[in-house]
């Protein structure tokens, strides 16, 4: 069975829509059955979709409510029953690398695959993109950011940078804009603030009526070394690699070693194992073409002394 949503090898993950091929049953009665059991397939199908990324357990299972949250709100409203306000923007707490933007992009095609948002695209901004160098430039700059997301997701990273300067700084005019248009315009764009959880917090307590605008937090944490090299393992198969036993060992101490030595925040998690297998893969192909070994299982095979780390080794 075709899946809703696929991973493709940069990260993002596609929707196929596969609905349009079925008979759709005559009596009212069963269109209904038949439309009620789609539901449930297709939150089955996110699920299977959503095994493709790594741990996130917490993320996954909030992932799933909401779409369930949704779809009830739906039938709420169908059936005249009050829906209470429902707001999607979002905090995302984590350190580089955790799958932030990655479970963004993937919010954006559920919604748009609910009709929640008309379009589902991300933008992804930073400070810089927001701020401007004038009084009245950086309610512009917000408002244009603003516009292009219209019909999907604005993805600020690293947004507690906004509160950096302070009152007198350009960033509060920045936030200002954000949470006049999040409420104005809430069924228009989904708003994902995200960034370090130390910072997050710092930030929502310099701006204490920020947080009960962002009814949902999602904390995603550091990956393991197994759950690293799970990673490294799903980007290589995409790509139609293997590791050897040897280069996966050397990969796995590797790991543990920088783990340790690079904490709070410095290390890049899932964008850390995807450099060095893209790195490992131009050296492999070097090596290749040096000896002039060009079998299928060599094509397919990272050796141990492929591998190429960043910063030691
Ligand atoms: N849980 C996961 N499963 C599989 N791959 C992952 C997972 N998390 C991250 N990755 C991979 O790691 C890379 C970085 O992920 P992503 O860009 O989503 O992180 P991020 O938290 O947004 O980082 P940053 O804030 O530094 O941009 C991506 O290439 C993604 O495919």
């Amino acid at each position: 069975m075709e899946q809703p949503f696929r991973m493709k090898s940069n990260g993002q993950i596609n929707i196929v829509l596969h609905s349009k091929n079925k008979p759709e049953p005559k009596a009212a009665g069963q269109k209904e059955m038949a439309k009620d059991s789609k539901e449930l397939e297709f939150l089955k199908e996110i699920d299977e979709e959503l095994n493709h990324l790594v741990g996130l357990e917490e993320v996954k299972k909030v992932i799933k409510e909401i779409y369930a949250w949704i779809i009830v709100n739906k039938k709420r409203e169908k059936l005249g029953l009050k829906t209470g306000n429902q707001v999607l923007h979002m905090m995302f707490k984590g350190n580089p690398g955790t799958g932030k933007t990655t479970v963004a992009r993937f919010l954006g095609k559920l919604f748009h695959k609910v009709e929640v948002l008309s379009k589902g695209h991300l933008i992804e901004a930073e400070r810089a993109d927001l701020v401007g160098e004038y009084i009245g430039h950086t309610a512009q700059k917000t408002r244009d950011l603003i516009k292009k997301a219209n019909g999907g997701i604005l993805f600020i990273d690293e947004a507690y940078s906004l509160a950096r300067g302070g009152e007198k700084d350009f960033g509060k005019e920045a936030i200002d804009t954000l949470v006049k248009h999040m409420e104005d315009k809430s069924h228009e764009f989904v708003l994902i603030l995200a960034g370090y959880s130390k910072e997050m917090d710092y930030f929502l307590s310099l701006n204490p009526g920020l947080e009960s605008r962002f009814p949902i937090i999602l904390e995603f944490p550091d990956y393991t070394v197994d759950q690293l090299i799970e990673i490294g393992k799903i980007i290589l198969q995409e790509r139609e690699y293997v590791l050897t036993p040897d280069a996966e060992r050397r990969l796995r101490d590797h790991l543990v070693r920088v783990k340790s030595r690079l904490q709070n925040g410095r290390f890049s998690n899932g964008r850390y194992i995807r450099n060095i297998i893209e790195k490992s893969i131009r050296v492999q192909a070097m090596r290749l073409v040096l000896h002039n070994d060009f079998n299928r299982k060599e094509l397919m095979t990272i050796r141990s002394s492929d591998l190429v780390f960043p910063d030691e080794d």
